[in-house]
């Protein structure tokens, strides 16, 4: 008898257990859940503070369409790996430089006239190289020819290749930081990317498919989206998101506080000490107080959290001058930590390039290269400049 006793403890106890277990699979899977109160860390009295300025400043009152966290789907792609990228967006590289090719048939006329260097000049005008790249390089051009003194296909490649590097300037740190840390508080802090720049550029695009490099690399990853003045640019990024099971904070609500979202975004990175936070911005160029406003806010709310490592600006390849003139009102407004310099292939006016990097002070990390999801590589002054001459 006592041994049916204990029989019949023994499997209500695995059923209760077994249904226990399989409840919260369920949860984990589908749930898309609030941040509440319940889910903060615990906090040091000085980060208590820095946490009640922060929400304070951002008006954080957990109502309806506040920032939350949305689960990915279940079934999940695999991100193809940077090396094989590489390799594979080479070819398309390769059309935005008939810059190389003309400058290369040009040079290799042997005794140029001046009328050859004005060809030169136009060439590199119209390539986007910009005026005062240009003019350096055409500088360094005549006295390399002069000094070599030939016309040898194979030395004129040599010398373009040499000149065209030194613009680019292969010694730059083109890494992003995506180390986290643990802060003085001794938390953890994720190593947070802010992503700026003019609506259309493809920042929300660029953001998916920088996850997914990091993806491919194994770090873990939350996307925050902050770009609150268009909705449909929240569902974009959650689909980003959704592909390779990266969790998105959101809110539902057409242009809430983006500030309250950044917050959340980073918070969220800390409670489940991800490796990396990117956040997606809006970036209306209505004005550039208005402008420097609202990025301004969303940078010093992150920062209530955790530094803000890198701010990346994105540059439309495509629309040229317009886009040297944003990028300087962006760097104005908030400190630029890189360019991602998207849809280069669409245009032969890879100049654009050195432009930009010399026109900011700093480095091309990114180039977009078609609209698939894994058409993102790290920018690569070598081989585009070999792109460019091949
Ligand atoms: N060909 C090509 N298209 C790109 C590339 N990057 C982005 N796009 C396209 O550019 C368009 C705009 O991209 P979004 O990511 O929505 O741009 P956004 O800057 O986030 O725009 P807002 O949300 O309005 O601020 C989309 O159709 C993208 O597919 C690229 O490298 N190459």
């Amino acid at each position: 008898m006592p041994e049916t006793l204990i029989f019949i403890f023994a499997f209500v106890i695995v059923l209760v257990t077994g249904v226990a277990l399989y409840a919260g699979a369920r949860r984990k899977k589908s749930d898309t859940f609030r941040l509440d109160e319940s889910m903060t860390p615990v906090l040091t009295e000085d980060e208590a503070q820095a946490l009640e300025d922060a929400e304070e400043e951002v008006a954080h009152d957990h109502e309806p369409g506040d920032p939350e966290l949305v689960a990915p789907a279940a079934t999940l792609e695999r991100p193809e790996s940077v090396q094989s990228r590489m390799e594979r967006l080479r070819a398309r590289l390769a059309r935005s430089g008939t810059m190389g090719k003309a400058l290369l048939s040009i040079l290799s006329r042997g005794d140029l006239t001046e009328d050859d260097w004005d060809e030169i000049e136009e060439t590199l005008l119209g390539a986007d190289v910009g005026l005062e790249a240009s003019d350096e390089l055409m500088e360094k051009l005549r006295t390399e020819t002069k000094v070599r003194g030939t016309t040898d296909p194979g030395v004129v490649r040599e010398i373009l290749r040499e000149q065209l590097l030194a613009l680019i300037d292969p010694t730059l740190d083109r890494s992003l930081d995506t180390v986290p840390g643990i802060g003085e508080d001794g938390n953890h802090h994720p190593a947070t990317v802010l992503v700026v720049g003019v609506n259309g550029t493809g920042k929300t695009t660029t953001i998916g498919k920088l996850g997914r490099v990091l993806v491919a690399q194994e770090r873990s990853v939350v996307l925050g989206a902050a770009d609150t003045f268009r909705a449909a640019a929240a569902d974009q990024l959650q689909t980003w998101g959704e592909r390779v099971g990266v969790d998105v904070v959101r809110s539902d609500i057409e242009g809430a506080d983006p500030a309250s979202v950044a917050f959340e975004a980073v918070a969220e990175g800390r409670r489940r000490e991800a490796d990396v936070v990117l956040v997606d911005t809006a970036g209306r160029l209505q004005n550039k107080a208005g402008l420097m406003d609202e990025l301004g806010k969303i940078k010093r709310v992150m920062e209530k959290q955790a530094p803000v490592r890198e701010v990346l600006l994105v540059i439309d390849a495509t629309t040229g001058q317009n886009a040297m003139s944003q990028a300087k009102v962006f760097s104005e407004v908030v400190g630029i930590t890189g360019i991602v310099l998207t849809k280069l292939d669409g245009t032969a006016k890879g100049g654009i390039v050195i432009n930009v990097q010399r026109t900011l002070g700093v480095p091309v990390k990114f180039v977009g290269l078609g609209e698939g999801a894994d058409d993102l590589a790290p920018f690569d002054p070598e081989g585009f400049v070999d792109a460019l001459l091949s």
